[in-house]
């Protein structure tokens, strides 16, 4: 896919590296960029520094969302809102002063650019020997879903029970989506009977078309919004809030697919990318805004977007957005611009994990809400296979070799297979990938010193199996959809158990199964408890040494940092609002008891660890 600014100047190099790239070619990994001829191995710390030769800007008339050229399928006259003139064939009751015809930016022929037609066939020809990555529906059959909250409406089996709409239905079918994963097949019908939502389910299971389904329906039936003459305002209707800018990214380019010739446009905003470029696409017209928050407040503050008539907000990753290091900029957004307050706007929070405190400090957002737990305990992992082996630091590289060397000759997971390798550091990660690159393991790195433009770089170049290991920061932990990601390694691991199954979420993704593999030592002491825990609940076998550390941790002993999950329920998956522990006096709208709530299978209480939320480290890597 062409997605973004960075891959204008990228797309060459990619596709040279992608044909050439094989797992002896070293000098493909973390290339230069050049023209014709091989590209040169460039050590990490001199890749920030811009190449003279390499321009820093895309063309700019293609904006964020790729290459503006005829499109595959282009729109039928009138199937677009911001195409020609009054358009009102998607079920949209045309209310006073729709956009059509106004001139200005709602006049101008602006064809809607087929987000299908950049499917990349190359990537998929590169993985052909490998299993296809539908959803595997079997893994879903007999999962638990809770829900709590007033008058939860009633899940649907398939699309074709919910009326979103002819051209969203086309598209749903163009994604090849058969029938709605379980979160979708509750998640949706709360979203479109206009009620609020906390919903939590397992990694990889479809909640970004969850959210996205609903928004774009309800963008479709809905009155226009306004625009102001001569403003350079824009006023969404929708905004879609993300912790990375990969993230918003990737959620971009679903949400155009779902939104293809329904009239509905989606735009991007994210840091790292030039916004003027971003404020041009802004100008153009905009429904959904799926954005950062840090580039969404530059926005805002220059008056360039007004959040007054937003109907629609979603969190992705909802309980990272809410965490020490969002929460200031999520509440400036959502409490101190001028978008609508609670009640007054439908509000959706999404994630694979929320831990209880999150989700107390999240019903401030949310207006008499449902919660929504979608999978057992422990479920997300199901499908993936945990190892977990204890690795001296100074073996840890080694070990990492011998891991490599064994799948490359067994053949495992393919000829082709992706290997994300989590550390904890940006140094860590440049250093790692130096050495990979040097022993004859084709590898790039995605962390938070490295540009824009180079993390999109190497996103791709994984993706195509150019570089077939990434190693990553907590950058690329949540959210990022790679298919054919068949073994994480958690090099370093995470202090957070929350952290750990984001990561290992990103193998085993839509009913896949995948492998993850952590290198545990002393120092992550703290963690032995609730991973022994997540890995029981997953059915995992957990080696007798984890359970040792476990149980000393289990009986104040161990050092290491606090682990916020310790003793507490696993992702959340259950409704902080069940719990006397959270019981406060005056939360109006909080759901007070009642039944319906078969707490069984979320197990445990609440005992919260109280320990500050997500690591200064981590935090670094984040947008
Ligand atoms: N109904 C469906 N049928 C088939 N595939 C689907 C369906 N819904 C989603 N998918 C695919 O499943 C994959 C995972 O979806 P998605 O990225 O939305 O997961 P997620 O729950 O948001 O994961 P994470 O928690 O890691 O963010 C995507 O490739 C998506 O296209």
């Amino acid at each position: 896919m062409r997605s973004s600014w960075a891959d204008a100047v990228a797309n060459a190099e990619i596709s040279a590296a992608a044909t050439s790239a094989s797992p002896s070619n070293v000098s493909s990994v973390a290339a230069a960029p050049s023209r014709g001829g091989r590209p040169a191995y460039v050590p990490p710390h001199l890749r920030n520094r811009q190449p003279s030769s390499e321009p820093l800007a895309p063309t700019l008339a293609d904006g964020p969302s790729g290459a503006r050229q005829p499109p595959a399928g282009a729109a039928p006259a009138g199937a677009s809102r911001w195409g020609s003139g009054p358009i009102r064939d998607v079920g949209r009751p045309i209310s006073g002063g729709g956009r059509g015809g106004q001139g200005g930016w709602h006049s101008r022929r602006d064809r809607e650019v087929n987000p299908f037609a950049n499917d990349d066939e190359t990537t998929e020809a590169t993985f052909s020997s490998q299993e296809n990555s539908g959803i595997n529906f079997d893994a879903y059959e007999d999962i638990p879903v809770e829900t709590s909250g007033e008058n939860v409406p009633p899940p649907v089996n398939t699309f074709a029970e919910i009326d979103l709409g002819d051209a969203l239905n086309e598209n749903i079918r163009r994604c090849k989506y058969v029938k709605p994963t379980p979160v979708q097949r509750h998640a949706i019908p709360i979203s479109l009977a206009g009620r609020d939502l906390m919903a939590c389910a397992q990694t990889g299971s479809g909640k970004t078309a969850a959210f996205c389904f609903p928004i774009i329906s309800g963008i479709m039936s809905g009155p226009p919004g306004p625009r102001q003459r001569g403003s350079r305002t824009s006023y969404p209707l929708a905004l879609i809030l993300s912790p990375t800018r990969e993230l918003s990214v990737q959620i971009h380019e679903e949400a155009r697919k779902f939104a293809y010739q329904t009239g509905v446009r989606v735009v991007v905003a994210y840091g790292g990318a030039p916004i003027n470029q971003q404020l041009r696409d802004l100008e153009r017209g905009v429904d959904i805004l799926v954005a950062t928050p840090g580039r969404l407040v530059d926005m805002l503050e220059r008056a360039r977007v007004s959040l007054q008539h937003i109907k629609y907000l979603a969190l992705d990753e909802a309980d990272r957005m809410l965490d020490m290091g969002f929460e200031p900029q999520i509440r400036r957004i959502v409490e101190q611009m001028d978008m609508p307050s609670r009640g007054q706007r439908q509000t959706m929070l999404f994630s694979a994990t929320f831990p209880k405190e999150i989700q107390r400090l999240a019903s401030d957002f949310l207006y008499s809400y449902i919660f929504l737990a979608v999978g057992r305990v422990g479920s997300s992992t199901d499908l993936i296979v945990q190892r977990v082996e204890f690795v001296l630091d100074s073996d840890k590289r080694s070990h990492l070799m011998d891991l490599l060397h064994a799948q490359r000759d067994s053949g495992a997971h393919g000829k082709q297979a992706l290997t994300l390798v989590f550390v904890e550091t940006k140094r860590g990660a440049d250093s790692l990938e130096h050495w990979l690159c040097m022993n004859g393991f084709p590898a790039t790195t995605i962390h938070g010193d490295r540009s824009q433009q180079e993390r999109e770089h190497a996103l791709r170049t994984f993706k195509s199996g150019a570089t077939p290991i990434l190693v990553a920061t907590d950058v690329a932990a949540r959210g990022l959809d790679i298919p054919h990601v068949a073994h994480v390694i958690n090099f370093d691991l995470p202090n957070d158990i929350d952290d750990y199954v984001h990561r290992i979420g990103r193998t085993g993704r839509a009913g896949n199964s995948g492998l993850a593999t952590a290198f545990f030592n002393e120092s992550n002491a703290s963690l032995a408890r609730s991973l022994s825990e997540l890995m029981q609940e997953a059915n995992q076998e957990v080696p007798q040494w984890l359970s040792r550390y476990a149980a000393a941790r289990s009986h104040g002993g161990g050092g290491g940092g606090r682990n916020r999950r310790s003793g507490g329920p696993r992702f959340g998956g259950r409704d902080f609002r069940r719990d006397s522990a959270f019981s406060r006096g005056g939360g109006g709208d909080y759901y007070s008891g009642g039944g319906g709530y078969g707490g069984g299978s979320y197990g445990a209480s609440s005992g919260y660890g109280s320990g500050g939320y997500g690591s200064a480290g981590v935090t670094s890597a984040w947008d």
